[in-house]
Formats: structure tokens, sequence, C-alpha cells
């Protein structure tokens, strides 16, 4: 994802960014199919929720779509530590004012003011401002915390603690405003549950595995290594899915494997050691345990054409032979 700071923002809005899609995206029918229903979703004013297992690309896909609405983004990761000043704002310090009148010699009148400086959080200033927010891992935010976002959802209101030095203790969410919620509800390791109110105010799209062609895609273009390499990769990290019984190989650990590869001019070959030790290190099973893939892909890529080649011939001659 490039990020595209606008000059032209105010102070408020400078820590916020515009983003487009970077040159290693890669928008195969199927990540084309779950932003067109995202946006179908966001264009009607709903907040969507991607929600689907780790590495099946929902942050990305969600910074995509955020592209798509060509509105600056507000990120924000959940947090086991976040309250709900860390989304809305808080009281940053206070002003104080005296006024000393001396004006008749022997009167002295003295008046002090005081009053709280409000700093806005992200949240807020994405509301004001009509921002699209981001929202990655939402449900690792105690659910109390996210308790401001049901009325901004719902009521298109902003409700501002009493510390806030306005006059009006809320804000009317601008209408450009769109959230976008990611959460794996499949990880259970400091992540809450999140409350059903807010659930039931958005939209959730799922987001499962990529699929092969996706991923090996993927693989190709966040590492430089060829597709032939990428597909060998992404079929060992199925196999190691198939037969998982703890951590998930996610395309993050395919991603990993293949620079590595790249990075060592090593080759996805049972003889190459780098290999080896890429594959026992990120997916944490010897390429041994991943047998059954050694007899069907995991060759050199030129043998492996040479024996497509070689499919070929002989299919072509016996088609000849049946004449
Ligand atoms: N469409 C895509 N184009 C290019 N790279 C992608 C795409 N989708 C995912 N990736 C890459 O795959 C990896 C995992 O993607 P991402 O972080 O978006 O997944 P996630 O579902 O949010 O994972 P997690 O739940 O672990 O946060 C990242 O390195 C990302 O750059």
């Amino acid at each position: 994802m490039k990020i595209i700071r606008d000059p032209s923002d105010d102070a408020q809005q400078a820590q916020n960014v515009n983003v487009a899609a970077s040159d290693f995206f890669v928008a195969t029918p199927e990540v084309d199919r779950i932003t067109r229903r995202a946006l179908a979703y966001l264009k009607a004013g709903y907040s969507v929720h991607l929600s689907g297992p780790a590495g099946s690309g929902k942050t990305t896909i969600a910074f995509h779509i955020a592209a798509q609405l060509a509105r600056p983004v507000t990120m924000i990761t959940g947090d086991h530590q976040m309250t709900s000043a860390d989304l809305v704002g808080s009281a940053s310090g206070i002003r104080k004012m005296r006024l000393v009148d001396n004006y008749v010699r022997s009167v002295v009148r003295t008046e002090e003011q005081q009053t709280t400086i409000w700093s806005d959080n992200r949240l807020t200033s994405a509301c004001r401002y009509g921002h699209t927010l981001i929202y990655d891992e939402f449900n690792r935010t105690p659910p109390e915390a996210n308790t401001p976002l049901l009325s901004v959802l719902a009521e298109g209101v902003l409700t501002l603690p009493k510390a806030h030095e306005g006059t009006q203790n809320f804000v009317e969410v601008h209408p450009d405003f769109r959230a976008i919620f990611t959460s794996n509800p499949e990880e259970y390791v400091a992540v809450y549950k999140a409350a059903d109110a807010l659930l039931d105010r958005m939209i959730n799209v799922r987001v499962d595995l990529l699929d092969e062609d996706t991923e090996r895609q993927i693989v190709s273009s966040r590492s430089g290594v060829s597709p032939e390499v990428a597909g060998v990769i992404v079929a060992l990290i199925k196999r190691a899915r198939a037969i998982e019984d703890g951590a998930r190989a996610s395309i993050r650990s395919g991603i990993a494997i293949a620079r590595i590869l790249a990075s060592s001019a090593a080759s996805p070959t049972p003889e190459d050691e780098v290999f080896r030790w890429a594959v026992q290190d990120v997916l944490h099973r010897s390429l041994d345990e991943l047998l059954p893939m050694r007899e069907e892909l995991i060759q050199p890529v030129s043998t492996r054409t040479e024996q497509a080649a070689q499919v070929s011939t002989q299919a072509t001659a016996k088609a000849r032979s049946r004449k």
C-alpha cells in the first residue's frame, strides 16, 4: 500500500494519510469480488467487518477498499491496553487565566479562570473530518473501550466525556465517515469476545484463505521469485495446513520462505540446504514430514518442465497412434 500525504491537510488531518495500491498488490478475481462486496455495503452507509484466519489478507484488502473510497484513512490497531480515551480523546492539560485590576489604587480586583484543554483522538477526528477508519484486530481491545463506537455506527453521533471544553458534548459524524473492522475469529490468545451490539452494527464479510492461484501470485509478487517457484512454496504451505495441529501456516510464511530463497539464490529442491532450513524454521516442519509433496513438487522447476514436455509428447504420440 502506498501512503500519500496531502500537503493541504490541516494539523489535525496531517496524522492521517491517503492510500493507494502498491505495485506489489495482487488483484485476482477473488480479491476483486471481496472488494466489490464490501464497497456495496460501505456505499450504503454500513460499516464492514472483514473476518478470517491469519494471513488471509484482511488488512491488505481493508486498505485496498479504503483506497477505493478516496478519503483520508485513519488506522487504529486493537490493543488490550486501549481505553475509550485512546479512541475518543481526553483532557491534555489546563489553561489558567488571571486578571488583576488595580485601576483604582485603593482597590484590587482579581479574577481567575480555568479551562481544560481537550485533545481529540483518532476516532473523534475520523468522525469530524469524514475519514475512512480502519480498525485492525478490533477485538484485541477490551469491549468496554469500544463502547463509543456504538452510537457512532448506529446514530451517527459520537458522545464526548464531560472534560470536553466545547459547548457541544458530542460530534455529529461526517457523512463520508466509513469504518472497516478486521478480526480473526479463530484467534483465542489476547482477544476479547466482541460485544454483540457492536457486531450487530456492522456487516460481516468473510475472508477465507485465498485460493491457490491468488496465494501463488502474492508470494511471487512480494518476494520476486518466479510463479513456478511460488507455486512449489504455496503447495508446501497447503500441505502443512492439511497436517497441521498447531499454528496455521499462513501466506506470510510462504512469502518468508520465498524471500529467503530469493536473497540466497537458493532453489526449492530437497538438495538445497537453505530451502530445507527455511521450511523447517518457518513452517516448523521438516521437508521430510511434507514428503508426499516431494514426489510431485519438490523437483527443480526445469525438471518439472521437462517432465511436462515429455508427458505432452507421449500424449500426442498416443493420440496419433489411435487415429
Ligand atoms: N492482495 C494482496 N496482494 C499482495 N499482497 C498481499 C495481498 N493480500 C495479502 N498480501 C500479503 O500477505 C501477507 C498477509 O496479509 P495481511 O496482513 O493483510 O493478512 P491478515 O489477514 O490481515 O493477517 P493477520 O490476521 O495475521 O493480521 C502480507 O504480507 C500482505 O502483504
